[in-house]
């Protein structure tokens, strides 16, 4: 197989079969919110949120957003976030955890910024508080 072969088949697949599907982004997921829940910013946030099915909801928005065969049928994101308060500072670093962990498990930087920046277009929903204006 030549490498432009390489390279037509590897467009004709979502970003998601690319990476490796379920259990690539599952992984993923799992590191994130490990990230996540080990920043002293973020973590109080997470007091009292049963993680188990928040995982499997995060799983779920990821994979669709990547184009996989996954729907995701969580609550609308603005309602999930509805008066937790959330600032543009932790939401920035919410948006880093993710590529932190997407770098780690080895997905290219292409990969990494078409679903980071799905994932950033999400913003207005979930930030309440506005950065500080000083
Ligand atoms: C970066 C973009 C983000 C995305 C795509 C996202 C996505 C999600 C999803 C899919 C859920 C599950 C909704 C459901 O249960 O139906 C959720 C819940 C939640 N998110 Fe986010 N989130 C983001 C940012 C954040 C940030 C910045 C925080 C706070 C630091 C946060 C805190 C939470 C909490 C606490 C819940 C659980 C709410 C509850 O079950 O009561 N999220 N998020």
């Amino acid at each position: 197989m030549t490498s432009l072969d390489l390279q037509t088949e590897s467009a004709a697949q979502s970003d998601y079969a690319a990476v490796g599907g379920a259990p690539a982004i599952t992984a993923v997921v799992n590191r994130f919110y490990e990230l996540v829940l080990g920043d002293d910013l973020l973590a109080k946030h997470f007091e009292g949120t049963e993680m188990a099915r928040l995982k499997r909801h995060q799983v779920a928005l990821v994979s669709q957003v990547m184009g996989g065969p996954v729907e995701y049928e969580g609550r609308e994101l603005r309602a999930a976030h509805a008066n937790l308060g959330i600032t543009a500072e932790e939401f920035g670093a919410v948006a880093g955890h993710l590529i932190t962990a997407l770098t780690e498990a080895g997905v290219p930087s292409e990969i990494i910024d078409r679903t980071v920046g799905a994932v950033a277009a999400t913003q207005p929903d979930i930030v309440e508080v506005a950065a500080a204006q000083d």
